[in-house]
């Protein structure tokens, strides 16, 4: 069984950045972990790169050629993978052990998440492959101090999630911008009611049964509930991390292995 987070979430939300700190954290606790880069447009990098899919198809390439912008070029390029899923992604995958945990740092593009079905398809073609995975979606906690810009995020996170059909752990991002932490807070976990009476306060009176409406639809889904992420505090990333395992069933098989590790060790004695 094999273990994998898919890293997604806006343009500059700051997956990338959570991809490098969690690598880091691994590294200071000797944890293996193997972050992959699905961005073709993404250039610089603050990981060693495990698979690279600029080494399957080159966006500049594919720009020139096909006379493409860069989202036009980019959904492309994701296309060019999801078909070759059986045969250079398989490849690439064969170079990690059954066990092995992949972070999958993705492209920013929203209609990956809303109406692109290839992140779907490499989610189903991981599982194929015997890999637990989870969403792991980032939203700029930036965007996170008025009731609007919540409810907007959140029905963007909510088309990744229907899309995709994963257990999910939403982070709100780069917390050590955020100076007033109440403001925030209240994003956190909140109560429908909360959020409701918001969502009135700051729109015109005919909204308010669409308001109802929206705020059913979120909490429905059960996913109003956001971890906050400081990547200052090493404490922030293990906790975001345990919630993540726990999603994926990480630490349970490990658990067993390092029992049946202490157990052979008897033996020999
Ligand atoms: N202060 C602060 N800045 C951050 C944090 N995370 C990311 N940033 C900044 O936000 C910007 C975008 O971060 P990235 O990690 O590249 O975001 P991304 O989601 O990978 O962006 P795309 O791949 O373009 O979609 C960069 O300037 C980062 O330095 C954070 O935790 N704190
Ligand atoms: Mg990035």
């Amino acid at each position: 069984m094999g273990y994998a987070q898919l890293v997604i979430g806006p343009a500059g939300s700051g997956k990338s950045t959570y991809c490098s700190s969690l690598y880091e954290h691994c590294v200071a606790t000797r944890r293996t972990i193997h972050i992959v880069n699905l961005d073709p447009a993404a250039e610089n990098f603050d990981y060693p790169v495990a698979m690279d899919i600029r080494e399957l198809i080159s966006l500049d390439d594919v720009m020139e050629e096909l006379g493409l912008g860069p989202n036009g070029g980019l959904v492309y390029c994701m296309e060019h993978l999801e078909d070759n899923l059986d045969d250079w992604f398989t490849d690439e995958l064969d170079n990690y052990l059954d066990d092995d945990y992949l972070v999958f740092d993705c492209p920013g593009q929203i209609e990956l998440y809303s109406h692109v079905p290839v992140l779907r398809n490499f989610v189903e073609h991981l599982k194929r492959k015997n890999y637990n995975v989870c969403a792991v979606y980032l939203l700029d906690s930036q965007f996170m101090t008025d009731v609007t810009k919540f409810i907007s995020g959140c029905m963007a996170c909510l088309s990744a999630m229907v899309q995709l059909e994963l257990p999910h752990v939403n982070i709100l991002s780069k917390m050590d911008l955020v100076t007033n932490k109440k403001d925030v807070e209240e994003f956190l976990d909140p109560e429908p009611t909360f959020l409701l009476s918001e969502l009135n306060q700051r729109m015109a009176p005919q909204f308010a049964k669409l308001n109802k409406s929206l705020i059913e639809l979120v909490n429905n889904y059960s996913m109003v509930s956001f971890i906050p992420l400081d990547l200052r505090k090493e404490r922030s990333i293990q906790y975001v991390l345990a919630q993540i395992d726990n999603c994926i069933q990480y630490g349970e098989d490990a658990d067993v292995k390092i029992k049946d590790f202490d157990q052979d060790d008897d033996n020999d004695e």
